[in-house]
């Protein structure tokens, strides 16, 4: 295998050449023997930041590929930690040992196993499961591998079930009867939280984000792992539905169970169990603000910097999500601008999952009265 040395933040890595695996001028990193992904960047320079919040003792990065990950853990967010890297595919371990040996990663052990066997044989304080596509088959394990208190963070990139257009996937995967909303982008992070706290609950664990955004073609989320029946016997009441009227575009997150439209009756669509809490830990994301200016050097700082300013306040509303060009189409009018928009319900803001979104805690008429208005 010929390599190439490429640096990303503060590590520099072999990967595999990229030109001896293109077809007809393309790449694809899955056609190479290790996986390595630039457009994973921002998911991992904003990880480096949130592991430094979180400053764990040992980390295990179980779907290591080029080792990258846990590289960049211990030289940029937790120098002190210990990190177990696994892949299941020898390439990558042969390589992940290269890697660790030049970047000087002290305490690190390398394994070649399936990471549902090493996450049944250790505990830790924070696992990091970065997996092809949905990371379903690896909750239970990640979670049993999590300690009290500790954390535990999810990549998905099967945007098709979670956000409602493959929805037997979507059964199969989640255990979650999904169906395409003009909100499904967030939906989608709900059903994957869903999922995962109804994992936990199998062990008598629960688990909250702390940490959850959508970019680019991806779901990333960091959540906290507590013990406890009665924890997760509570958390699992915060599972709930998103709801949808098609005819006058009423949509809601909601505990509650109703199936007629409580604005014109008409049937509604649902998503049956998703997470109805918050989506990230307001003190978290402040965590990771104060932070940030240890990270300038990072390729993605000001994209970071952009995101965690608009959770910060995107956190403060829960439940009203507003497709404008949904509901404006279901009154015949121009869809109106975002911000004239937030201006006229003035308790509103924009959501970072979608340009055309807004968030907001007014209710139904009075988000009609002001797309009326704006027109
Ligand atoms: C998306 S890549 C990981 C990318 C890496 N975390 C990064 O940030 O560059 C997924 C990796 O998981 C490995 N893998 C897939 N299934 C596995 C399993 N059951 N156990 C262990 N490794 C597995 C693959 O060999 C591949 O290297």
């Amino acid at each position: 295998m010929n390599l190439r040395k490429i640096k990303e933040g503060k590590a520099e890595i072999f990967i595999p050449d990229p030109k001896d695996y293109e077809k007809q001028g393309k790449f694809d990193p899955s056609w190479a023997p290790v996986f390595y992904n630039p457009k994973m960047v921002f998911n991992r320079d904003l990880s480096v930041i949130a592991v430094s919040v979180i400053s764990p003792k040992k980390i295990v990065d179980a779907l290591s590929a080029s080792g990258i990950r846990g590289i960049r853990y211990q030289i940029e967010s937790s120098s002190s930690s210990e990190v177990i890297f696994n892949d299941k595919n020898p390439r990558s371990v042969d390589l992940i040992k290269k890697n660790v040996e030049i970047n000087d990663i002290h305490d690190a052990t390398i394994t070649n196993k399936d990471a549902n066997s090493i996450l049944f044989e250790i505990i830790s304080d924070f696992v990091d499961i970065d997996p092809f596509g949905s990371p379903s088959p690896f909750i239970l394990s990640s979670i049993n591998a999590t300690k009290n208190n500790g954390y535990v963070a999810y990549t998905a990139t099967d945007l098709s079930p979670l956000e409602g257009r493959a929805v037997k996937s979507c059964k199969r995967k989640y255990d979650v009867q999904n169906i395409k909303l003009s909100f499904s982008k967030e939906i989608g992070i709900r059903v994957l939280i869903s999922k995962i706290i109804r994992e936990a609950s199998i062990l008598e664990k629960t688990a909250i984000p702390v940490l959850s955004f959508y970019h680019d073609y991806y779901y990333r989320i960091f959540m906290k792992v507590m013990r406890g029946a009665r924890k997760a016997d509570e958390n699992l009441e915060n599972l709930g539905y998103a709801i949808e009227c098609d005819k006058c575009g009423f949509s809601s997150i909601t505990k509650e169970m109703i199936s007629k439209c409580p604005i014109c009756g008409n049937n509604l669509k649902i998503v049956s169990r998703i997470w109805t809490g918050q989506l990230n830990d307001q003190d978290f994301l402040v965590k990771i603000n104060e932070r940030l200016a240890n990270f300038k050097y990072l390729a993605n700082y000001t994209n970071i910097q952009n995101l965690i300013s608009k959770l910060i306040i995107e956190n403060k509303y829960v439940t009203n999500y507003i497709n404008l060009e949904f509901v404006a189409s279901r009154y015949r009018t121009n869809v109106p601008s975002r911000s004239k928009m937030i201006e006229c319900l003035s308790d509103a803001t924009e959501t970072h999952f979608d340009p055309k979104g807004i968030k907001t805690n007014k209710n139904f008429d009075e988000i009609i009265e002001c797309i009326k208005k704006i027109n």
